[in-house]
């Protein structure tokens, strides 16, 4: 019996982080981590449900919610089969509405709705196959992934075929790669001491917590004051050491030259990579910083809203580090173009994972990527923030600072139904 999607609800969940400071940084100043929350209802016997969500830090997500009610047509009244069949057409279409599309394309607020509802289906997918996304994924042999893709408007950095060549070429390592990932997890590294709103105190607190826990990668927000970045930097090193790792990230606030005048002073703390130093669309500056701070990677993708633009950051050589976030593209099928771009081009993916679901999600994209495209570690580190998990009915799993691979089926984004009542905005009890 085919699976019928006989309705799509869709929710405004917002999670008063802001009170706290967490997730601040210099240009997001006090976020509200919050999330379009979207539910695929089936008539399958046993209620199977495709969850997903996107990620927005408060304001403007009744906007999303809003989103993604335009697009729901493109999936109530289909069965998963039909959808499943043919993926990479679902996504073509839901993409490519004449009308709809005027308000992106593939950008905005249309993409990230198009995120939450593409990450439902797989999540529904996923369920009905009774596997975590990532062995979805991982299972499939490289044609029936490359049939998952559309490669609309990056055919000149990368072709089905060479698509195809990737995935066969690392086929053969894939069971000893998945073994590893089931015993020793994917490394990761915490952003949770470096928040620009927490105090020093905190900020020691949470750095020695993170050394104890076992992480060996740190990240610290910078782009406020120049003199505090460089004595918060000082203080992190002081906790963590130089062996550790340290990376930095600004959140766009720079221009191209105050970039690099600001990174060459903090380059005394020797940052692994600087992250959005300015505007993130502006592809050539990023790569202008990239050349005038080496040896101090480059690194953005947050921002990042599709596989044309992570082409040209590729092609520019813009960047050492490539950070797709699962819900900023329109959703999985997007993000497996660029990790096939990121491999063809020798550059690591080290996924953005600052925002409430985000760290569920993109366990699932790193653990594909290693098993069956990039099949190295190299260079590579899975963003941790330790906010809101426990409202997920499968949290990530950290330990000695590496993600356990999940093992529920699903995209690892389903939340309690207790969270959604009372998060729910404006009249959840949370904000009453
Ligand atoms: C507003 C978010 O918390 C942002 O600061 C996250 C981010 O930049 C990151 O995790 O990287
Ligand atoms: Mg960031």
């Amino acid at each position: 019996m085919p699976t019928t999607i006989t309705h799509l609800s869709v929710r405004d969940i917002r999670f008063p982080t802001s009170r706290s400071l967490d997730g601040s940084d210099a240009m997001n100043t006090a976020p509200d981590y919050s999330a379009t929350y979207v539910v695929l209802h089936t008539d399958a016997p046993s209620a199977l449900e495709g969850h997903g969500l996107t990620f927005t830090i408060g304001r403007g997500n009744e906007v999303c919610v809003a989103a993604v009610n335009s697009l729901a047509s493109f999936v109530v009244g289909r069965t998963l089969e039909e959808i499943s069949g043919d993926i990479g057409a679902f996504w073509h279409s839901i993409t490519g509405d004449s009308q709809l599309r005027w308000l992106g394309p593939d950008k905005g607020v249309m993409h990230l709705a198009t995120a939450a509802i593409v990450n439902a289906v797989w999540d529904l997918w996923a369920k009905s196959e009774g596997k975590p996304v990532w062995k979805l994924l991982a299972d499939m042999s490289p044609e029936e992934l490359v049939r998952c893709l559309d490669f609309r408007f990056v055919t000149d950095a990368l072709t089905p075929e060479e698509a195809l060549a990737i995935l066969r070429r690392n086929a053969r390592g894939k069971a000893a790669r998945e073994q590893e990932m089931l015993e020793q997890g994917y490394p990761g590294y915490t952003t949770s001491a470096g928040w620009l709103g927490y105090s020093e105190e905190k900020m020691r607190r949470l750095a020695r917590e993170g050394v104890a826990e076992g992480w060996t990668h740190f990240k610290q927000k910078v782009g406020g004051n120049i003199e505090e970045d460089m004595r918060r930097a000082a203080i992190l090193r002081e906790e963590i050491g130089w062996d550790r790792k340290l990376m930095m990230d600004a959140n766009q606030v720079w221009e191209v030259d105050e970039a690099i005048v600001n990174m060459r002073r903090l380059a005394a703390f020797e940052p692994w990579w600087i992250e959005e130093p300015t505007n993130p669309d502006d592809i050539l500056g990023h790569a202008t910083i990239r050349e005038r701070i080496a040896p101090i990677g480059m690194a953005t993708g947050e921002h990042c809203h599709n596989r044309v633009m992570f082409k040209q950051l590729l092609q520019a050589k813009a960047i050492d580090f490539c950070q797709v976030d699962a819900a900023r593209l329109g959703g999985l099928n997007e993000v497996l173009v660029v990790l096939l771009m990121a491999a063809k081009f020798g550059v690591p993916v080290c996924p953005h994972a600052g925002g409430v679901g985000l760290c569920e999600y993109v366990q699932n994209i790193a653990l594909f990527d290693y098993i069956a495209v990039s099949a190295s570690l190299e260079n590579r580190v899975l963003e941790y923030v330790d906010h809101l998990h426990e409202h997920f009915l499968d949290p990530v799993v950290i330990r000695k600072g590496r993600y356990m691979p999940p093992q529920r089926p699903g995209y690892s984004i389903e939340m309690h139904a207790a969270t959604l009542k009372e998060f729910e905005f404006p009249n959840g009890p949370a904000w009453a």
